[in-house]
């Protein structure tokens, strides 16, 4: 069964009213990198490739910081915590705007456990503005057995709790 929206913000911070959705949270867009370097996927390691955050501008009177993007691949992160409760299983969708402007949130599984401001890849298949605070994903959470927690090496990413 899938949990309803308050739920949800009760696991995500920081949250306003209008992020609260039926069924899930919105996410909102902190920042935006462009991968620079290769990553690399071992059977045993992986590394994630050097990548550099990317400027905002000014494209409007009241869009001080927005970002424009032109088609390509950029990995964004989300401006709030979140944490996954136990005996559940998290999953973030693109906000539909998104796709109606031909881009495209790729998202995996989140899993019971984890906690930290996690990271998408967007694909920007025509130009487009997006500002930062702006809703660009939504958070379900779905209830999950599970064999323990999440204790990989995204734990407590971009909020300084690494060393958790
Ligand atoms: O779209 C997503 C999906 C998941 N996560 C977070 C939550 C998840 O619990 C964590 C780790 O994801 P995953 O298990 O897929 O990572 P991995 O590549 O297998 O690395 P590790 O083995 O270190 O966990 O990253 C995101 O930030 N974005």
């Amino acid at each position: 069964m899938f949990e309803s929206g308050p739920f949800v913000a009760e696991h995500v911070s920081e949250t306003d009213d209008e992020q609260v959705q039926p069924n899930g949270v919105d996410l909102t867009l902190e920042a935006v990198y462009e991968q620079r370097e290769p990553g690399r996927i071992g059977r045993e390691t992986k590394e994630v490739g050097e990548r550099q955050q990317l400027e905002t501008e000014q494209v409007a009177d009241d869009a001080p910081e927005t970002y424009y993007l032109t088609s390509g691949g950029y990995v964004v992160q989300y401006a709030e915590t979140v944490e996954i409760p136990e005996n559940h299983v998290g999953y973030v969708y693109p906000r539909s705007s998104l796709l109606r402007n031909s881009c495209m949130l790729n998202t995996a599984v989140w899993d019971a456990g984890y906690e930290g401001k996690g990271e998408g890849l967007l694909e920007v298949h025509h130009d487009i503005e997006i500002e930062t605070g702006a809703r660009i994903a939504q958070l379900v959470l779905a209830e999950a057995d599970h064999d323990g927690t999440y204790a990989g090496s995204y734990q407590g990413e971009n909020v300084g709790l690494d060393e958790f």
